[in-house]
């Protein structure tokens, strides 16, 4: 299997290639060159298997035989033994026709443990195999920080700079960040929000010179690793709800656009999916691209959903790569089109390409509000803010199809939205009992590429 730049301008890698680069040099972000494909008999085959399991069925065809089958089944296996719930990703239904897929039973609370805890693994393997140590940076609005300082804390191959934006993560968030007493992690409080985060990731990967210096490496869903690990999850519930022989349509709470691409991914793979819906907060510039083909940004607006409070949706890249026949030309004058005026159109058979597989729709943060009140009134189930965004738009949906929800976070982590729109504070499990207490280690820093490329410098092992 080789991967390929959605800008076309960057050279084509192997699996641990692209593991390892995070974003492609060209700036574009790294696909496979083309899809794995099972047939509806494969996938039937794949019914009652243990998650781990299905993962490697699902997985190993984007290896490339670059990983041994018996170290991969190992990675796995370790990945998802740190999960809570035997079932990793738990249904849970919700009521006639609709589902919550449970994302959140990993170490942090939140789905993006499932990628995590597998390219933490990949990543440190690739290293041993080759003697190198690498310096990864990634940009969070408070999940993928906690869930990756969990995965790498200790390894001593990788130190490990994120970025989160200063006062804008919930208090769980952030202390799952600060409470690291890892050597190698090092939390980072910008001054900025999200965006201003990602975008200062985005320019260390491009100071090429910066890049090869430190060894740098990315975690974000950039990284393919993150969105190949995402795909099984979507086999695992469409296989529990009569999958292949029963289509399924999926709701996603969405910012970055990893996590539905990955749903995306898995029905390019064979798996029938019926409708993927695009759930935004008050951030609506999918919800709006989608309406009317222009991708504009604005300013980020701060929700209840910070997690969702992104503009700039990286993964849209990939899916703008694919609705123009993968044509690299086209998303280089997109992109352009960004940097240059904040904006793009995109053209028309290409709108029609997404809107035949895609849906949108936003949650107020009061329509958030009402719908964690009145989905734990009517059958008691308590929602974060995130699934919260799902549950509202996928009300608007035609039935007919069994909807997933993605359930990507544990109530708990944001006490306080789901206490002001329940009356219910939920409590963090015991076995994060004393992270409220644990003294925090974090850095403020100014939205500075300099500084920041400075301060990583300084601090990173893996520099030359
Ligand atoms: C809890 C939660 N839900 C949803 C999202 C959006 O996921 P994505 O960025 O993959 O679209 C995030 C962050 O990315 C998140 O942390
Ligand atoms: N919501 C995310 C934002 C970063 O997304 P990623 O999937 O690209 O890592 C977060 O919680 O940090």
């Amino acid at each position: 299997m080789q991967y390929v730049s959605t800008r076309g301008e960057a050279p084509v890698l192997g699996f641990s290639d692209t593991v390892m680069a995070g974003l492609a040099r060209d700036g574009g972000l790294y696909v496979p060159r083309e899809w794995p494909h099972f047939s509806a008999t494969e996938i039937r085959a794949m019914r009652g298997l243990a998650y781990p399991d299905l993962a490697i069925r699902v997985l190993t065809p984007f290896l490339g035989g670059e990983i041994a089958a018996p170290v991969f089944e190992r990675l796995v296996r370790e990945a998802y033994a740190t999960f809570r719930h035997p079932a990793v990703c738990p249904l849970v239904q919700l009521d006639t026709g609709r589902f919550v897929l449970e994302l959140f039973h990993g170490p942090t609370l939140a789905f993006k443990d499932v990628a995590m805890q597998l390219l933490a693994r990949l990543m440190d393997h690739v290293l041993a195999e080759r003697g190198e140590r690498a310096t990864i940076v990634g940009a969070t609005s408070g999940d993928t920080g906690g869930a990756a300082i969990d995965a790498f804390a200790g390894r001593e191959r990788t130190d490990i700079f994120i970025l989160f934006p200063h006062g804008k993560v919930s208090p769980v968030q952030q202390r799952q960040m600060t409470t690291s007493r890892a050597a190698n992690v090092h939390a980072l409080a910008v001054e900025g929000n999200f965006d201003d985060c990602q975008g200062l990731v985005k320019g260390m990967f491009n100071n090429h010179a910066f890049r090869d210096r430190v060894a740098l490496s990315g975690v974000n869903s950039i990284n393919w690793a993150r969105i190949m690990a995402q795909i099984v999850y979507y086999f695992s519930s469409a296989l529990s709800l009569g999958g292949p022989d029963r289509p399924v349509s999926f709701t996603v709470p969405t910012g970055n656009f990893g996590d539905i691409f990955a749903g995306y991914a898995a029905k390019k793979m064979g798996l029938p999916i019926e409708r993927l819906v695009i759930a935004t907060n008050d951030n609506d510039i999918l919800a709006r691209t989608l309406a009317d083909g222009e991708y504009r940004t604005r300013g980020v607006v701060e929700t209840t959903s910070p997690s969702m409070d992104i503009q700039v949706s990286s993964n849209f890249e990939r899916l703008l790569f694919e609705a123009s026949g993968r044509n690299p030309a086209q998303v280089r004058r997109y992109m352009d089109g960004l940097k240059q005026g904040g904006a793009f159109t995109i053209e028309a058979g290409e709108l029609d390409r997404i809107r035949s597989e895609f849906d949108a729709g936003r949650a107020t943060m009061d329509e958030t509000a009402a719908t964690i009140r009145s989905t734990l009134s009517a059958g008691g189930y308590l929602l974060d803010p995130h699934t919260a965004t799902a549950v509202h738009v996928a009300a608007g949906q035609a039935g007919g199809t069994p909807m997933v929800l993605l359930g990507t976070a544990h109530p708990a982590k944001f006490p306080a939205a789901v206490e002001a729109a329940s009356g219910v504070r939920p409590a963090l499990p015991a076995w994060l009992g004393g992270l409220m207490s644990a003294e925090e280690r974090f850095t403020v820093l100014p939205s500075d590429l300099k500084m920041l490329e400075d301060y990583v410098s300084r601090h990173t092992r893996a520099a030359s």
